[in-house]
């Protein structure tokens, strides 16, 4: 076992580096990976941590060696808003949590899905109307968080929450900040302390819990024999106890899936269409493509495969823009990581920004060019391309996602075109998803169809 202990920055003070996460995470994993490349060693604040970069290494922990890599102290923020859910657990009570919902990720029922996506992307197009005839600026972030919220609860949950976004924007606002442990003294107090946080908390886990249990009441009320996420856990048993899940159970499946796929996937829409309308090459492109296969009529699943261009402009946005720029891990054993000692109990970051934007893999990693996901080059982005992870972690509901921001890109594309509104400027931030900090800003204007 190798007792070398892998290059960074000197973190033997009590704070290392964790002032400068809290204030530019995203700044301090990419100074990182330009300063000490695919592995560094890093504190923050207590912890010791491995940040990962080289595809190699990647590899190693998700996928050669996943055993080793548990859930672990950065994790334990999330179950605030998931609970003890697929996402937080590990072991066998990750797997049975798995199994029961992998049955509707399939590519194929989800593809027989299109047409609800559709459906919302029309309605989203709808809502635009207006603001397009009166040149009006609209901030579009919540507006394609409320489209992957009906998408995602119409495939999956039989309901439609688009009904409750003005209920559930705010918690989620608030819940990608709270989720992700940064040592600020709010999140360490213990939860009896009355702060003005601690309330927050409260009120916002209360709006959210209360949606997703009506949505259980209302599934029960109707029986088991729909076809949706929320019926096979309500007739799903145990593996290891034979018994049905109970209430509290079922309720952190639901809040697993609703944060982690409609944030997520109204993220990469947001950053997408903010490509698209920053590179007037892309747009034209994109728009020739989209005319040529589609003639002015809504996409099916079958236009997909003939719609390239359209797919690489995804793929590169979610290069650029990974909606989630990183994700941890905890070493259950000692382990060797690229000829480096990483101690039992210490945290490995694994972070699809900073992988995306090595300068050692990427030509050129800052310039957004679709290009280099033309389908020559698809079979060299193993482990240096991950914004849906990798190994048996892998995320369960990336064929939704890719169809979604597909078939949305391509309608919104055929009947607006979106520009960045003057003077605003659009700047990532990291939160445990990779938001625009102050939104994005857009006139809309449509583009009339013959
Ligand atoms: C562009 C959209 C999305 C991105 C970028 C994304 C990204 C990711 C990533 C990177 C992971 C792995 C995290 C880790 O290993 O720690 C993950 C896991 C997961 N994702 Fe997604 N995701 C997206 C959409 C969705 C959707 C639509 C759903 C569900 C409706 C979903 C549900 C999940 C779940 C439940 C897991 C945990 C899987 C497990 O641990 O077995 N995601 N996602």
């Amino acid at each position: 076992m190798a007792d070398r202990s892998a290059p960074g920055p000197d973190g033997g003070h009590l704070i290392g580096a964790l002032s400068k996460f809290k204030s530019n995470s995203l700044g301090l994993i990419s100074d990182l990976q330009r300063r000490f490349g695919g592995i560094a060693r890093v504190k923050l604040g207590p912890y010791l941590v491995h940040q990962v970069t080289d595809p190699e290494l990647i590899k190693h922990v998700l996928q050669d060696n996943p055993g080793n890599y548990r859930r672990g102290r950065f994790y334990r923020g999330f179950n605030l808003f998931m609970g003890h859910g697929m996402l937080t657990t590990d072991g066998a009570e990750w797997k049975a949590r798995r199994q029961v919902a992998q049955p509707f990720f399939q590519r194929a029922r989800l593809e027989s899905a299109a047409p609800i996506i559709t459906e919302c992307v029309d309605d989203l197009l709808d809502s635009w109307a207006e603001p397009a005839r009166d040149g009006e600026v609209i901030d579009i972030v919540d507006d394609v968080m409320r489209l992957s919220m009906g998408v995602l609860s119409r495939t999956l949950f039989g309901v439609d929450l688009r009904d409750r976004a003005d209920e559930l924007l705010p918690v989620v606002r608030f819940a990608i900040k709270a989720m992700i442990i940064t040592g600020k003294v709010e999140q360490m107090l213990p939860r009896w302390v009355p702060t003005r946080y601690q309330r927050d908390l409260k009120k916002h886990q209360a709006v959210l819990n209360g949606v997703l249990d009506d949505v259980i009441a209302r599934q029960r009320a109707r029986g088991t024999d729909d076809d949706n996420l929320v019926a096979a856990l309500l007739s799903a048993e145990h593996p290891e106890t034979g018994r049905p899940w109970d209430d509290r159970a079922i309720r952190a499946e639901l809040k697993t899936h609703f944060m982690a796929g409609h944030e997520t996937t109204g993220c990469a829409l947001a950053w997408t269409l903010y490509a698209v309308a920053q590179h007037a090459d892309v747009r034209r492109k994109l728009t020739a493509e989209l005319d040529e296969v589609l003639a002015g009529r809504t996409p099916t699943v079958e236009d997909l495969p003939k719609l390239t261009y359209l797919r690489q402009v995804v793929d590169e946005s979610l290069r650029v823009y990974p909606p989630i720029w990183v994700y941890p891990r905890d070493a259950v054993e000692d382990d060797e990581i690229g000829g480096y000692h990483v101690p039992a109990g210490t945290t490995v970051l694994i972070s699809p920004h900073a992988a995306h934007h090595n300068a050692d893999v990427w030509e050129s990693p800052e310039a957004f060019d679709p290009e280099r996901f033309c389908p020559a080059n698809r079979h060299t982005t193993r482990y240096r391309y991950l914004p849906f992870g990798g190994g048996q972690r892998h995320c369960i509901g990336h064929h939704l996602a890719l169809l979604e921001l597909q078939l949305a890109v391509a309608m919104i594309t055929q009947r607006y075109r979106l520009d960045l509104a003057s003077g605003h400027q659009v700047v990532p931030t990291g939160l445990v998803s990779l938001r625009p900090k102050t939104g994005v800003q857009m006139r809309i204007e449509r583009i009339d169809q013959e």
